[in-house]
């Protein structure tokens, strides 16, 4: 990582950490990163553009918008311009089989990050077709997928979305890879690279399933189960590795951030979690001289030292208990395992940070209070936590006030 800040080691409890390989000041910039197959939020799609992502000023509706040429109603745009290259990169193999996975009654969340690991499918395919030197799939490829961890429910929800992604490579994409020189099944094989955890994965796919897919595209029942068992490894990894992009356009700064957009950043993907994190982070809305719409920005939230690990929240930073002047020690045990647990359920860990051992036995933190009364918004039912500007100040990401 050239002229970065951060090294990456390997830990025994958390795997992969970043650290800082220098001081670095609180209100530092420390890493920036740009998005891989960002797209809309489902709920969100009518009036996000599904190219640039840029958020409207106003919540518009869908007729104020681009819709697709073909009228698919899964996508919408901000210009023709965006409506052109959205269609000529990715829509166009997309378009059609939109409608296929909105027909399967998925809820919107699957929906979401259907669409999510379609397009990063798409991304590849766009790669290989224009023999990409940069290849930044390979990037995600390297993150953690934590398949062995999921629960059986999850393990069939995965299995459902890739059984429907493997017909969405083998019907709109492979078909245009294969020439005089590669046949069909050799890029099924090749399409996504081999993995240690693909060969360790075990699946019970259906015979009923591989026969349809075998005779429909005349492919070994292996090259098959091969393609669904790495799409199957990619939903896992995009399960524990996106970010959702938020903003607090929507409904204002008295109310929590929406959620409008989903990406993986795989370069800022080594970032571990802690409830108390010396790292905070904020999205770009709007291209900019030094960023673009979509960049992930991490910030010093306090200074840290050559060697210290750099780490961001999973979750939200829920301060609620900080700002009452009294709390009940039964309240903070009682939050700490309710966040411990969403972090379990959904990043498969346990949390250890400095703030759930307090937490746990019923003290405050005071790396959280610190960290509380120097970076949360002390406007009156504000939500927002504060942000660096670029002359070195700090404004708040919600209601824009500064301190
Ligand atoms: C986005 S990845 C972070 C990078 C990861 N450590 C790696 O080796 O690729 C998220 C995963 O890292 C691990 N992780 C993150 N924060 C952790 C923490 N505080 N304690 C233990 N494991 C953690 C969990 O396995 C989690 O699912």
């Amino acid at each position: 990582m050239a002229e970065s800040k951060l090294d990456i080691i390997i830990t025994q409890d958390k795997g992969r950490c970043f650290v800082v390989n220098q001081h670095v000041s609180q209100g530092e910039i420390v890493f920036i990163c740009q998005p891989y197959g960002i797209v809309p939020f489902v709920i969100t799609k009518d009036f996000i553009c599904a190219n640039c992502i840029c958020i409207p000023k106003e919540r518009t509706s869908s007729n104020k918008m681009i819709e697709c040429r073909q009228k698919c109603h899964h996508t919408f745009y901000c210009s023709d311009q965006c409506e052109q290259h959205d269609w000529d990169k990715f829509h166009k193999y997309e378009c059609s089989f939109l409608d296929k996975i909105f027909e399967i009654g998925f809820t919107n969340y699957i929906l979401t990050y259907t669409r999510q690991i379609m397009r990063m499918l798409t991304l590849r395919f766009y790669e290989i077709m224009n023999k990409s030197c940069v290849s930044k799939f390979e990037d995600v490829w390297k993150l953690c997928s934590n398949y062995e961890k999921f629960t059986m429910k999850t393990k069939d929800e995965y299995e459902a979305v890739a059984k429907i992604l493997t017909e969405y490579v083998l019907t709109q994409l492979v078909p245009h890879l294969t020439s005089g020189d590669m046949d069909f099944t050799r890029m099924v094989y090749s399409f996504l690279p081999d993995r240690a955890d693909v060969e360790k994965l075990s699946i019970n796919v259906s015979n009923s399933w591989i026969n349809t897919m075998t005779h429909t595209y005349s492919i070994s029942s292996d090259a098959c189960k091969q393609l669904l068992f790495k799409i199957y490894i990619l939903i896992c990894i995009e399960e524990i590795n996106s970010f959702f992009l938020t903003t607090f356009l929507f409904d204002g700064w008295t109310q929590s951030c929406s959620k409008y957009a989903v990406a993986v950043y795989p370069q800022a993907s080594f970032f571990n979690h802690s409830c108390s994190p010396n790292l905070g982070r904020f999205f770009i809305e709007k291209d900019g001289d030094t960023f673009r719409t979509g960049d992930i920005v991490f910030f010093a939230m306090r200074s840290l030292e050559k060697g210290e690990e750099a780490c961001i929240t999973y979750t939200n930073l829920e301060p609620e208990l900080y700002i009452q002047e009294l709390v009940d020690t039964s309240e903070i045990i009682k939050s700490q395992a309710k966040r411990n647990e969403r972090l379990k359920e959904i990043f498969l860990f346990d949390c250890n940070c400095v703030r759930c051992i307090n937490e746990s036995k019923g003290i405050l933190d005071s790396s959280f209070v610190t960290l509380v009364k120097e970076f949360k918004c002390s406007k009156t039912d504000c939500t927002g936590w504060l942000i660096p500007t670029v002359d070195d100040c700090k404004i708040c990401e919600a209601c824009g006030s500064s301190p």
